[in-house]
């Protein structure tokens, strides 16, 4: 071991030393705080703060566990700075730092410092670990340029992470963050940020790691308030599901669109053209005059209330005011009902006094005020009455509302004028069909138009939320009481020297504290409730949400701080983004940040060269992102026999698996093949190393090695079916083969040619280097 090692092998132990104490220190807190007993409401609820605090600096302390320290900055004042996954200090009485969290600024210029840019430092050092041991040191000078590789060189500590197999699980990137990358990070909190990069450019690693860096810098507001990350699929959430947590970040609440509407599960299909028309703008108008259809009679009808026995009748001319008074209120149509009521029952009683006959004198009432009173108490206490009421302005639920609407041509056509018969035959379905992912923002728009009746819910809540304040305010109280014992009488309480918690809280403030007891109980909550107002969104893939999931990822973060990452080129959703000028317009104008990423980690170079030949069929313009390192591994391709193409791939997917240094296998195919490539393939690989998927479902996730099936069916198969083929062909970090039958596939470059006798063959085909 060389001395740089052996230092640093000494520093990491010391460090680990500490971590371990801490540890320790903090779970013998947390044991004696949850072993505290007799506890009145104060004492409970100060008991329970503390421990939901302990419990969440014992996580962050455990998951430091891997990788704890990773580099060091040698300043060009002496200063030396170890950086790592959290902050430690030494137990001295100076509080001196013995590792820095990779997101405090003084840890910044170890990600941007560069020879001509150096930020004060000497020397750069990456430490490589395993476990608790240091494996490598690899030292960057900033001092002159005699030991610069220029701009990007490559790390050890970036290949490593780069080369090592795949787990299926994606793993943050805190020690090999690049500049690049670093700074979109950090960028400031407020304000709607896009990242646009090529596939494999890390732009999901960026945005999780912007929002573990936003959690770190303004913790007390957005652990409360949560930060969402909304990604294309549950696949993908399971994917990047680990990475927040190991930098021991839990106020994060990840879904997709389709789970953003709390009570209904999403999950029934429909025709890509019916999921493509949902999503279109025009339908936020669909939605709201089907809405407006349902709020008192059309045009020139009136309405007719049977009441003991007879009919009584408000005119269309009655209906019409009484329907526009409503509206002006510019309440949700379910919160303006209890008012509608009420105007109803007037009208009503009007109409049923009439019938006592008018003064022949003046033409009013003979009926005295109070008749009408008694009048409009039975009316009210009528069912007949409440039925009429019911269909005057119903009370409807989002559900309620889209169901009738897609099951009845004659609402369609009214709400929809717009469309064509052909697009409304496309929304017509039948009653009690399951809910679409696409289905979902209209809901949502719905429930924004209807608002709820959630008056019982409210007023449990406000029930609820007294009673905390009254038990903060007793508990206050008791602590205010005690304290008087302690101040000498003459002494004026405001000058007393000792704070008391009254001094310092009120029991408003008191009650919220406990309310967010634990953080992660706060992203449940946030789950839960369709208002959640989000701290920051971070959308991933933006480009496949159509204009109405816009809408709905807006409602949701009514302060506008988002990070909205995506690649325009890779598409493949036919409501999907044609640009994120177009696409943001409506919400924030032209008021966003661009950032770009131009670096492609997951690809090497050779894969590269294939996905470029696709991007520019796609789009000319476009700049493919430049690969980071070669593997020397060319990608292949093989025809056989369409009677072979399943057996031929699930024989080369084996034979993947055996191959040195396998990792995990991608089957990339058109949906249609999936079933029987599924089946061949369980029956030829070993569980678990090989997972088969069409593109759409393979976006932004990644594999060592990929096999392309049928590629012209991809692209015949798909809305936008250049785009699908482009994400299939980037999803690999090390080896590319495409499978396919008959002529060569006809959107991809020529590719090394391997013959159908050799997947069955020992050694994959992958080993033709060169
Ligand atoms: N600085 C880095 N250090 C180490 N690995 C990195 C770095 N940046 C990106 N990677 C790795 O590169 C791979 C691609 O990253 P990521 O999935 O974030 O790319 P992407 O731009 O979101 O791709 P796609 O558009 O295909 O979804 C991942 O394995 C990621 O961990």
């Amino acid at each position: 071991m060389d001395e740089a090692r052996r230092s640093e092998q000494h520093y990491l132990t010391r460090l680990y030393g500490r971590l371990d104490a801490l540890r320790g220190e903090t779970q013998e807190r947390l044991d004696s705080v949850l072993a505290a007993t007799g506890l009145g409401h104060q004492g409970l609820a100060e008991r329970d703060v503390a421990a939901a605090e302990l419990a969440r600096r014992l996580n962050r302390l455990e998951s430091a566990e891997t990788g704890l320290c990773f580099g060091r900055l040698d300043m060009r004042d002496e200063e030396r700075r170890y950086i790592g996954r959290i902050g430690i200090l030494d137990g001295s009485a100076e509080c001196e730092p013995l590792l820095i969290d990779w997101r405090a600024p003084a840890a910044r210029p170890f990600y941007v410092a560069t020879a001509v840019s150096h930020e004060n430092v000497r020397r750069r050092r990456h430490i490589r670990t395993r476990g608790r041991q240091v494996i490598g040191v690899q030292d960057e000078e900033l001092e002159g340029t005699a030991e610069i590789s220029g701009d990007g060189a490559l790390m050890d500590a970036l290949l490593d992470a780069l080369d090592a197999a795949r787990t299926g699980r994606m793993s943050d990137i805190v020690a090999t963050i690049q500049a690049e990358q670093d700074e979109i990070i950090r960028s400031p909190h407020a304000g709607v940020l896009v990242v646009q990069g090529g596939p494999g450019t890390g732009k999901t690693a960026v945005a999780l790691h912007r929002a573990a860096y936003l959690l770190y810098t303004h913790r007390e507001r957005l652990a409360r308030s949560v930060v969402l990350v909304i990604g294309p699929s549950p696949t993908f959430l399971r994917y990047i599901g680990d990475v927040l947590p190991a930098l021991g970040e839990t106020s994060v609440l990840t879904a997709t669109v389709a789970e953003l509407f709390p009570g209904v599960r999403a999950v029934g299909a429909e025709p890509s053209a019916t999921a493509e028309l949902k999503g279109r703008p025009v339908m936020a108008e669909v939605i709201a005059a089907a809405v407006a259809a349902r709020q008192g009679p059309s045009g020139e009808e009136g309405f007719e209330v049977p009441h003991e026995g007879s009919v009584l009748r408000l005119g269309p001319e009655e209906c019409r005011r009484l329907r526009d008074t409503a509206r002006s209120w510019r309440l949700p149509h379910n919160e303006a009902r209890p008012l509608v009521h009420e105007l109803f029952l007037d009208a009503l009683a009007h109409r049923h006094a009439e019938r006592y006959g008018t003064d022949v004198i003046d033409g009013s009432s003979l009926l005295t005020e109070a008749d009408l009173e008694t009048i409009r108490a039975e009316l009210d206490g009528s069912r007949e009455v409440a039925a009429a009421l019911e269909e005057f302005w119903p009370l409807l639920s989002p559900q309620r509302l889209l169901a009738e609407l897609f099951s009845s041509p004659a609402r369609l056509a009214a709400a929809a004028p717009g469309l064509t018969p052909a697009e409304r035959a496309l929304l017509l379905r039948g009653p009690h069909r399951r809910w679409t992912p696409a289905d979902v923002p209209l809901l949502d728009e719905a429930a924004e138009l209807l608002g709820s009746d959630d008056s019982a819910a409210r007023a449990a809540a406000a029930a609820e939320r007294e009673e905390r304040v009254r038990l903060a305010q007793e508990a206050l109280d008791v602590a205010l009481g005690s304290r008087g014992t302690d101040i000498e009488d003459d002494v004026d309480p405001g000058e007393a020297e000792e704070l008391s918690p009254f001094d310092l809280v009120d029991a408003e403030t008191l009650a919220e504290r406990h309310e967010e007891r634990d953080h992660r109980e706060q992203a449940r909550r946030a789950a839960a409730d369709r208002t959640w107002a989000f701290g920051h969104v971070v959308v991933d893939e933006a480009q496949e949400l159509s204009a109405m999931a816009w809408r709905l990822v807006m409602r949701r973060c009514p302060a506008r701080s988002l990070t909205i990452v995506g690649d325009i080129a890779q598409t493949g959703d036919p409501g999907g983004a044609p640009s994120w000028e177009r696409m943001l317009a409506p919400h924030v104008g032209r008021r966003f940040r661009l950032a770009e990423l131009s670096v492609n980690y997951r690809l090497p170079a050779e894969i590269a060269e294939v996905a470029a030949h696709v991007l520019r069929r796609i789009d000319p313009a476009r700049t493919a992102p430049r690969a980071v390192r070669a593997t020397g591994v060319r990608p292949w391709r093989c025809a056989v026999p369409p009677e072979r193409l399943t057996g031929a791939v699930a024989e080369c997917a084996a034979r993947e698996c055996a191959g040195q240094g396998a990792g995990l296998v991608g089957v990339i195919a058109p949906a249609a093949r999936l079933p029987e490539l599924r089946a061949a393939v369980a029956d030829a690989a070993p569980a678990g190393r090989v997972e088969v998927l069409d593109p759409r479902t393979a976006k932004g996730l990644e594999y060592d090695a990929v096999l392309v099936v049928d590629p012209d069916g991809i692209v015949a198969e798909s809305p936008r079916g250049l785009s699908d083929l482009y994400v299939a062909l980037t999803r690999a970090t090390q080896r590319l083969g495409v499978v396919h039958s008959g002529r060569p596939p006809a959107d991809l470059p020529p590719l090394r040619r391997v013959a159908a006798e050799e997947l069955r063959a020992a050694g994959p085909p992958a080993s033709g280097r060169g």
